[in-house]
Formats: C-alpha cells, sequence, structure tokens
C-alpha cells in the first residue's frame, strides 16, 4: 500500500469527534480541554512545504486555561445582515424573537460554554479555503501556495446576545488524493462552507459535487449552506457580476447563503464568519428550545410557517446522537 501523508494522523483522531462536539467537560489532560482554547491548532502544521498533518497535538505546558475570554471583537449584539437578498437563509432583521428572549432569560440550555459547533469548509483545491479561515481566525495572508494534507482546523470562540458559543472551523483538502482523508471528518456539521473561485467558473460548476459528498454524512434538513466566491480581488466589476449572476443560479439551487470574499483585501471577510455565527447560533438555540419544549406537555414550540428555511430548518433538527 502506498504511503498517505497523514493517514497515521486520521486512524487516531476521529474517536475525537464525538468528545469535540459534546457539551460536557472531559478528564483533566485529554486532547479536547487543550483544543478548547481559542485558535488551538490541530493538527500541527508544517512551517513551510505543504500543509502537512504531523500525528498528535503537543501537551500544553503547566497549567491549562480551559476557556479563554472572547475577544472583544467577537462579540455580535445584533444580527449581521445577508450580502444578496436574493440569496439568503433568511432575511430578517433581527434575530428570531424566540431566541432574543431565550438569551435574555438565560434559557438556551446546552448553547453557550461547551457546546461546540462544527463547520467544514470544503471546495476545489487552490480556491482559497486556507486563506479565509487564516485571515478571519488570525488576520494573515500568505501569497504562496501551500496544499491543505487532510484537514486542519481552528477555534473561534463568540459571544452572541451575551451567550458564549464557539464555532470549530475544519479546513478541508481540495486536492483530489487526499479528499477520502478529508471526508472523514465531514460528519457532525452544523454548517457546510463551499468555497469556489470567482474567477474560475469550473470551481463554481464543482460545488454541487462537493455539497453532495458532504451531506452524504450529514443530515441535509438540518445544516447551514454558504456558497462563498473567493479572490474578488481579481476579477473586474464587469467579470464580478457575470460570476455573480451564475453564482447566486446555484445558491438559490442548492439553497445556500451567497457571500464573495477576498482574503487578500478582507472584504467580507468578518461580515461573512459573523453571519455564519450569527446563524448556527440562532439554529441552535431554536432546536434547543423545541427539544426542551417537547419535553414539557403542554408547552408546544411552534416554529411558524411564514417563517423562512432557517426557522424551519431549526425545527427539523435532530439531536446529534440520532444515526
Ligand atoms: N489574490 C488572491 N489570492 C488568494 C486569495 N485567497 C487565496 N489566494 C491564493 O490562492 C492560493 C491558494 O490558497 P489556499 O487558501 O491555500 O487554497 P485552498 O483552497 O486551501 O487549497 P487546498 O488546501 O489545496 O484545498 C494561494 O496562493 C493564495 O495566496 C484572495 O482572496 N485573493
Ligand atoms: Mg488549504
Amino acid at each position: 500500500m502506498s504511503h498517505v501523508p497523514g493517514l497515521e494522523s486520521r486512524r487516531e483522531a476521529p474517536p475525537l469527534l464525538g468528545p469535540l462536539l459534546s457539551p460536557f467537560p472531559l478528564p483533566a489532560g485529554s486532547w479536547p480541554r487543550q483544543m478548547l482554547r481559542s485558535n488551538h491548532r490541530f493538527p500541527i502544521t508544517s512551517s513551510s512545504g505543504p500543509r502537512r498533518l504531523l500525528g498528535a497535538p503537543p501537551k500544553a505546558a503547566g497549567k491549562m486555561n480551559i476557556l479563554a475570554p472572547v475577544r472583544r471583537d467577537r462579540v455580535l449584539a445584533e444580527l449581521p445582515q445577508c450580502l444578496r437578498k436574493e440569496a439568503a437563509l433568511h432575511v430578517h432583521k433581527d434575530f428570531h424573537p424566540r431566541v432574543t428572549s431565550a438569551c435574555q432569560e438565560h434559557r438556551t440550555g446546552t448553547v453557550g460554554r461547551f457546546k461546540i459547533s462544527k463547520v467544514i469548509v470544503v471546495g476545489d483545491l487552490s480556491v482559497g479555503k486556507t486563506c479565509l479561515i487564516n485571515r478571519f481566525c488570525k488576520d494573515t495572508f500568505d501569497k504562496n501556495y501551500k496544499a491543505t494534507i487532510g484537514v486542519d482546523f481552528e477555534m473561534e470562540r463568540f459571544e452572541v446576545l451575551g451567550v458564549p458559543f464557539s464555532l470549530q472551523l475544519w479546513d478541508t483538502a481540495g486536492q483530489e488524493r487526499f479528499k477520502c482523508i478529508a471526508s472523514t471528518y465531514y460528519r457532525g456539521a452544523q454548517a457546510i462552507i463551499i468555497v469556489f473561485n470567482l474567477n474560475d467558473v469550473a470551481s463554481l460548476e464543482h460545488t454541487k459535487q462537493w455539497l453532495a459528498d458532504a451531506l452524504k454524512e450529514n443530515d441535509p434538513s438540518s445544516v447551514l449552506l454558504f456558497l462563498v466566491g473567493s479572490k474578488k480581488d481579481l476579477s473586474t466589476p464587469a467579470q464580478y457580476a457575470l460570476m455573480e449572476k451564475d453564482a447566486l443560479k446555484v445558491a438559490q439551487e442548492i439553497k445556500a447563503e451567497y457571500w464573495a470574499v477576498s482574503s487578500l483585501t478582507s472584504e467580507n471577510v468578518r461580515e461573512f464568519f459573523f453571519r455564519v455565527a450569527a446563524l448556527t447560533f440562532e439554529a441552535n438555540v431554536l432546536a434547543e428550545l423545541e427539544k426542551s419544549g417537547a419535553r414539557h406537555i403542554g408547552d408546544v414550540v411552534r416554529i411558524n410557517s411564514d417563517d423562512s428555511n432557517l426557522y424551519q430548518t431549526a425545527s427539523k433538527k435532530k439531536p446529534v446522537c440520532c444515526p
């Protein structure tokens, strides 16, 4: 059998996916507690050459800080707005009123503290997935291409309507030969970000296949979808307008929210991730309210049929433990 770099790590890692997504604390010294620190990076990335999985994460020295404070610039007091109304998960100006009141009354259940939402980022090789995550999480940009091998992830902690909320952003490899490694990490996603290059129409055409693969491992009725055009800085306004037309069509077809970003200039990067955090949080709280409501006889949670997809999505959401 030929050697696939990173395969050893892949074999070790899957048992951790359960604990990582679990709302419960883990035994002292276990990896996931280390990972709960904001922006902890695993697998370790080599500083030159391609990004490689190099095995288990390092042991933290001395006492560990389980949860670092939320950065001031990660606090969301209002619902960030969509980029284009034609392709948005919903166009409400504010958070769902049930979510707002649940946050005010501290009734968000497992959302907050140990609840971590998994977000996977998929798309063709070199479309800019890693740069997008790095621009948001570290405010850096690398003009040299270093292929992601297997997967990598970043943790981002937010505070939404006063409630702590963490996103685990999984950066997957776009190269065909690493796809089988990356796809083992697709499971349990609450949001899927499908990235394409705004200057490469083939990468847009391939987004449906990326989505199909990601949905094999996830419940299509409970996952939020985002279609993101990257490298906006490389298009002229006329080229962009043409591409946007096609992208909006695809976004509507797959029921994804459309965004266009540039990791080089930072355009829309922060706005996009804030929107992902806000909508994922909102869906989580609605699902939590529905779950807790169902436990009280006579306290019926009703999701308004006039509400948009997101609200219906939350109502259909199954617990993570269900097959
Ligand atoms: N001009 C410009 N270049 C970008 C942008 N984003 C990424 N790039 C460049 O595109 C190349 C690929 O970026 P990556 O982020 O590594 O691509 P990727 O999608 O992670 O690739 P894989 O890991 O192989 O799947 C690099 O040379 C980046 O510098 C952008 O917004 N603008
Ligand atoms: Mg990459």
